[in-house]
């Protein structure tokens, strides 16, 4: 038998400290520690493993659900025939069974879907992949806490893309999400049931979310309004994050009165996420979004008389028309779809013609800025691999436990965007350090450009998408198939 190696023995079976693990982990930034420096460090080492132990063995700590008041009843995995677009990851009814007190609450009467990323105590997690599938989430986000507290009824969680990381409706476990106006064309993504049970009625609101467009694509691809919110408005807190300056949750429903009922149901701080930096509103300064709508009443008024000065800042009594300004590189995107093109300027015309001033406006960043977030984003592997941000949050260390360790079986279910964002991101570490810092600071830099010009115009407007819903690719096509429908661009693999 080989001598043991000196070093501290696990007492209470604990992983042992030896002079190969001290060493290996010195490797892994290509240092060696000094041979007589070995005992000292592997007493030093051993010290931070078992502290790192203790906090391991303590119970975690979460918002705890109020399952009493708001039960999850009849939790149910959708048949197939029940689930023709594969939009339902799972039915479930939560609401408050004080009905009394809920019917006078703004959300009474709301069917409502959380996408799947979203945490709903005690009901599954699927988050689009089968890399897990046995993840019962032990709290429930704030969106949920605030839609139950409305009124709202929970009626299930809605599909979302393999680790919410795709902007196409094909990459589910559960099987492709069909449009509601074309089965065989994509529902867009990531939040991609909820687009489609939104459109076909089976849901009044929705909560999606959105890092890259997974609110706003499928939202333009299904025909529906869906707002991704002011970063920090909603708190994100108990929903998987992709990346932690990305993440925004909002409201995904038929109509902007109700998109604005939903979003003064789930704004302002939670006192738990820190994105939600100063400005933000507490939960009751809120502005009362559906009324500050219909204040203005109809389009004609709130396009030529203007917004209410409450929610511009401008000054009361202002009756300055509304500024609409159409960005010029947003039409500029290459091989855009002319249908699309035609659609944003037929709307700039009816814009116009019920008395809004519209005006061509500048951001020459905005060209760039997809480049830069395409290497920002590749810190989406952060998640995946369960590191540490330093932001004050709620994390679910739950889902980390259910990713971690990755091994080549659960690599080998993930879908190609997933993997790829993996990869590139254990390259960037190597070999981009400084990068992720560098896009913060650039797109510091772009939102002043878009201040700038807002400044000047109430809104811009652009094309969500510069291409109609794709007919989608099957499962096992090829990574560059997949990826050339993603970008619209035969010959470039250019996002994610
Ligand atoms: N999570 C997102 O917003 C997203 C959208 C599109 C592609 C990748 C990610």
């Amino acid at each position: 038998m080989a001598t043991a190696e000196p070093g501290l023995q696990a007492g209470d079976g604990l992983p042992t400290i030896t002079r190969d693990v001290l060493q290996n982990t010195a490797a892994k930034i290509g240092i060696r520690v000094s041979e007589h420096l070995e005992e000292e460090f592997i007493e030093t080492l051993a010290a931070a493993r078992d502290a790192m132990e203790k906090v391991l063995q303590m119970d975690d700590f979460y918002p705890i659900p109020d399952t009493n008041r708001y039960p999850r009843i009849d939790i149910q995995a959708v048949s197939p025939d029940e689930n023709p677009m594969n939009a339902w990851a799972t039915k479930v009814t939560v609401k408050d069974i004080q009905p009394d007190e809920a019917s006078l609450k703004i959300l009474a009467g709301k069917r409502i879907v959380i996408k799947d990323n979203v945490c709903l105590a005690g009901v599954p997690c699927y988050l689009g992949t089968d890399v897990f599938s046995d993840w019962l989430p032990k709290t429930d986000a704030t969106v949920v806490t605030r839609i139950l507290e409305a009124g709202g009824t929970l009626i299930g969680k809605a599909t979302c893309e393999s680790f919410s990381a795709f902007g196409i409706s094909n990459t589910s476990f559960l099987g492709p999400i069909g449009n509601p106006y074309d089965k065989t064309r994509s529902a867009g993504g990531s939040s991609s049931g909820c687009g489609v049970l939104i459109a076909l009625g089976e849901a009044d609101l929705a909560i999606g979310g959105d890092q890259g467009g997974s609110i706003r694509l499928p939202a333009a691809h299904c025909g529906i309004v869906g707002l991704k919110p002011t970063f920090g408005l909603v708190p994100y807190t108990g929903i998987v994050s992709n990346e932690i300056s990305h993440d925004h949750t909002g409201p995904m429903s038929v109509d902007v009165l109700s998109n604005a009922l939903l979003l003064r149901a789930i704004a302002g701080v939670d006192g738990i996420d820190d994105r939600q930096i100063a400005g933000t509103p507490f939960p009751a300064q809120v502005p009362d979004y559906p009324t500050l709508l219909t204040a203005a009443r109809t389009a004609r008024s709130l396009l030529s008389i203007g917004i209410p000065s409450n929610a511009t800042g401008r000054e009361p009594g202002s009756t300055r028309k509304m500024r609409v300004g159409i960005l010029k590189e947003g039409l500029e995107i290459e091989h855009m779809d002319p249908h699309v093109r035609d659609t944003v300027e037929t709307a700039a015309r009816k814009f116009k013609e019920l008395g809004a001033e519209v005006v061509e406006v500048s951001v020459p960043g905005h060209i760039q800025a997809s480049l830069i977030g395409r290497v920002q984003r590749v810190s989406q592997s952060n998640n995946l691999l369960g590191r540490a941000n330093g932001t004050r949050q709620l994390y679910l260390t739950e889902f980390i436990e259910k990713v971690l360790p990755w091994t080549q079986e659960k690599f080998d279910k993930l879908f190609c965007n997933s993997a790829n964002i993996l990869i590139s991101g254990l390259y960037a570490d190597e070999h981009y350090p400084q990068l992720y810092g560098k896009t913060q600071n650039l797109f510091r830099k772009l939102r002043q450009e878009y201040d700038a010009v807002l400044a000047d115009v109430d809104v811009l407007v652009m094309p969500t998408t510069p291409w109609v819903a794709k007919v989608m690719q099957p499962r096992n096509a090829s990574i560059r198939d997949h990826y050339k429908d993603y970008n619209g661009l035969a010959e470039s693999i250019q996002w994610n």
